[in-house]
């Protein structure tokens, strides 16, 4: 990436919004509200002059008057974007005590709303893989252009009704280049400790930080109980956050009432509102009334219908890959055939809430007869494979970690071109190829090693073929990777660990109830008999290798944390010689001035 003068910038004639859009209030009609954030209000518009749909964001500026400027900028970078998968503002105006942005209408909303209501364990891989690489190339551009989103999660990632994945929502971006910022975020972090100093303030903005971090650190330690209060009230109001805990939101989602999520009928006009608990004041302040039906559910309640009418929001994508599209299209089926419409696979998740019983209804779905040992094998084989894979990148990320948490020792200081926030922009910036490669790519890259790993059908292909070989290996060691691209995956990778062992224990208990089923049936033939040995024997041997897969990650998980620990440590030392460098710098500047 570029510095200021290598930032490429929207040629003139993308800065101007479309004519054709006007900022006169009265040309739009606002309709129903589709979404809601912490400062604003979306809703379906139409602009009357020419009849089209669009989203009008109404910021409230009286909520906002200190950040007049941040809304501003939002505004701004929105007008300024021209990218097939960043959200463009075509104008913006205030009106009375709101600003109205004027944008494309995301017609399926975000993801966030979608595994809301008919996605509570989230979307099949292939999907994600594909809204993952629109949102990168969103990233990228806004990259290229000296921008920081910073507030990248489901809920700012949105789908047109053509499947297209738009990145929205600038409220919190940040320019990289922008000097005057940065020296705003020193002298934020100077006033608070109020040293007037500044012999003193590099010590004292280090103590700062490690202030800073132990507040953290008590968000941490929150009782659990507050913790959950909170997290389901944010839940409830829609409010998206970054979540990785899956058990966490499957507890959220079941917490919700029954009678709150939207009852699905294609031919209802009037979907019923969520009943989630609202601003009202707010709503009402910016002119709508707060009991409009929700167009969201509306609108994606067709693509889910059990009849298996309307279009599909998977059908949109472009995959580009026949496989992957006849896997989704099958799964989609199999909701279809088993009339999981977003409230009753709520039920099933309830119900049956784990992940053999995913496995079985998939099968029986597809028309697999799964009563057989056979079928139990595969199924267990199938899990083997996965807890291979699962085992193999947290031994890669494991080692790479190490190795990365060595050298940070090393690098007490390496070349700091700028500071943004919490963002080092060093000269040593990440080879993306390299990464892509790592932790990431790694998932992609096809076995290398002698593990045979069949293909498991929840997990997709993509999980099927994990590993890096020793010299690619090797390399990543060497390489230094971002901590804050390994962090994310390391949680992960700790997460689906205790996925693992909580799916084991229920293949072994599984197991044991289907071998007395087997057992106390009566009439099995001698052939049969003799089949069901041979698969006894197999599930024998399966059992033993599960158990010690199960050890292994448990001392891994413990290595990692440890190598965690360690790694806090370090960054931590290593932000404080940051600091002390960059506010020299800035110091020097200063003194030259004067
Ligand atoms: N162009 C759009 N078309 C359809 N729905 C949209 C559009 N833009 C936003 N939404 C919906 O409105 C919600 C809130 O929008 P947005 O995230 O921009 O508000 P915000 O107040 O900035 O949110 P946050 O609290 O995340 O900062 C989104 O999650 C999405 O569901």
């Amino acid at each position: 990436m570029g510095r200021s003068g290598s930032i490429k910038r929207p040629a003139a004639a993308a800065l101007a919004a479309p004519p054709s859009f006007t900022v006169k209030p009265g040309d739009y009609r606002l309709m129903e509200e589709v979404g809601y954030g912490a400062h604003a209000v979306v809703y379906r518009a139409v602009f009357l002059p020419r009849n089209e749909v669009v989203a009008v964001k109404c910021l409230d500026l009286d909520q906002l008057n200190n950040n007049i400027d941040e809304i501003q900028r939002e505004a701004q970078i929105m007008s300024l974007i021209d990218h097939p998968n960043v959200i463009r503002a075509y104008c913006s105006f205030v009106v009375e005590h709101s600003l109205w942005v004027v944008m494309p209408f995301m017609r399926e909303g975000s993801c966030l709303h979608l595994m809301k209501i008919a996605y509570p364990d989230g979307f099949e891989e292939p999907v994600i893989g594909s809204i993952l690489k629109e949102t990168l190339k969103a990233l990228e551009y806004l990259h290229n252009q000296g921008q920081i989103h910073r507030d990248v999660k489901a809920g700012n990632i949105l789908i047109d009704s053509a499947g297209a994945v738009k990145l929205g929502d600038f409220g919190v971006s940040a320019c990289m280049f922008d000097r005057g910022w940065l020296q705003k975020c020193f002298s934020l972090a100077l006033d608070i400790t109020s040293i007037p100093d500044h012999g003193k303030n590099v010590a004292e903005v280090c103590v700062f930080l490690q202030l800073k971090d132990a507040a953290q650190l008590a968000l941490k330690k929150m009782p659990s109980s507050e913790q959950e209060a909170l997290s389901l009230s944010e839940y409830q109001r829609g409010v998206s956050a970054w979540n990785f805990d899956i058990e966490d939101l499957k507890a959220q989602a079941s917490l919700i009432r029954d009678d709150e999520p939207p009852e699905i009928k294609e031919d209802d006009d009037t979907a019923r509102n969520t009943g989630m608990e609202k601003d009202l004041s707010f709503r009402n302040h910016l002119g709508k009334p707060s009991s409009e039906s929700n167009y969201r559910e509306r609108a994606f309640a067709t693509t889910v219908n059990s009849d298996g009418k309307g279009p599909s929001v998977y059908e949109a994508f472009d995959f580009g890959d026949a496989d992957c599209k006849n896997r989704i299209d099958g799964y989609q089926n199999n909701r279809a055939e088993n009339g999981s419409s977003p409230s009753t696979s709520k039920q099933d998740s309830e119900s049956n809430n784990n992940w053999t019983s995913d496995i079985e209804q998939r099968q029986q779905a597809s028309g697999a007869n799964n009563n057989t040992s056979v079928e139990r094998i595969h199924g267990f084989e199938r899990s083997i494979s996965y807890s291979l894979i699962l085992l193999n990148d947290l031994l890669v990320f494991v080692i790479l970690f190490k190795s990365y948490v060595d050298s940070l020792g090393d690098k007490s200081k390496r070349n700091v071109v700028e500071i943004k926030g919490r963002f080092s922009v060093t000269s040593e910036n990440v080879d993306l190829a390299k990464v892509q490669d790592g932790p990431a790519g790694g998932l992609s890259r096809k076995s290398q090693q002698g593990l045979l790993l069949r293909k498991s059908a929840s997990v997709g292909d993509w999980l099927a073929k994990p590993m890096c070989n020793s010299n690619q290996l090797k390399e990543l060691c060497n390489s230094s990777v971002s901590s804050s691209i390994l962090i994310p995956h390391l949680e992960n990778l700790v997460q689906q660990t205790m996925f693992q062992q909580e799916l084991i224990m229920n293949l072994l208990g599984g197991l044991q109830q289907n071998e007395k089923v087997d057992g106390a049936q009566p009439g099995v033939s001698e052939n049969d008999r003799i089949a069901s040995t041979a698969n006894s024997e197999k599930e024998r041997s399966l059992l033993v290798t599960i158990s010690e897969l199960q050890s292994r990650m448990i001392t891994l998980t413990d290595e990692l944390i440890a190598a965690k620990l360690k790694h806090v440590q370090l960054q931590q030392e290593l932000n404080a010689l940051y600091c002390r460098e960059e506010i020299e710098d800035i110091r020097d500047e200063d003194n030259e001035e004067t």
